[in-house]
């Protein structure tokens, strides 16, 4: 089986997967990674693929806003369709059996999920925060200064099926991380991604026992208006 992976960083959870596909961590994933596509040039995940000597493909969307001004809100929607469209071609080019979408800062429009539904190809993405508690960005500052306020006793991280609702998809696995008194927000991010780094491989495991048992959940196609 084959996996793809979306990064858009430092790729620490890339190293995850790459380390337990080797053997080197276990679980071991039983699956070879297809190849790694970054939004962005700087992501030193690009250089941890490279490494592993895994293809990389750099899929970087300022490229499609490039001379389209910033108030065009038009053709700027119209380009983050065809960077959506174009990243479904590239992904699809690989034929993986499930795409991991790991510390990938970018949402997937229908214009992706449709044509990846399709083909009947899952996808996961990792999310720093646990089901329905802050979805987007910024999750573990915001979980976090909740703990503080005393609104939740814990965060965590969960990995969930995508869907066209941002982070809210069905999980398949969640860490909850209880919150510690006098802990700053550097010590719960480092729990946090220790948490991520075991979530991610466990995740996968599950996703691809799934594929092999032909019993893969993809997104309802029909309300994917495009
Ligand atoms: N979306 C968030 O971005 C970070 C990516 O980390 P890395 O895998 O690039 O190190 C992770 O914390 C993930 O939850």
């Amino acid at each position: 089986l084959q996996i793809l992976v979306l990064i858009s960083g430092s790729g620490s959870n890339l190293q995850a997967l790459i380390d337990s596909v080797a053997g080197k961590s276990s679980p071991q994933i039983d699956a070879e990674i297809a190849a790694v596509i970054s939004s962005s040039t700087a992501a030193y995940g690009l250089t941890r693929a490279k490494n592993a000597d895994i293809p990389t493909i750099v899929h970087d969307l300022q490229q499609y806003y490039e001379d389209i001004p910033k108030d065009d809100k038009v053709r700027r929607r119209e380009a983050r369709k065809t960077f959506n469209v174009d990243l479904a071609e590239k992904v699809l080019k690989f034929d993986p059996d499930l795409i991991v979408c790991a510390g990938w800062m970018l949402i997937l429009s229908p214009s992706f999920l449709h044509p990846i539904s399709e083909k009947g190809i899952p996808i996961i993405n990792l999310h720093p925060a646990l089901p329905g508690q802050f979805d987007g960005i910024n999750a573990i500052e915001r979980a976090w200064q909740a703990g503080q306020r005393g609104e939740i006793t814990k965060g965590g991280v969960m990995i969930h099926r995508v869907i066209k609702e941002v982070d809210r998809g069905e999980p398949l696995v969640v860490k909850e991380l209880e919150f510690r008194k006098e802990e700053t927000i550097d010590d719960y991010e480092e729990r946090v991604h220790t948490a991520e780094h075991i979530a991610i491989v466990e995740a996968t495991i599950l996703a691809l026992n799934e594929v092999k048992e032909k019993r893969v959940v993809l997104p309802s196609v029909e309300n994917l208006q495009l």
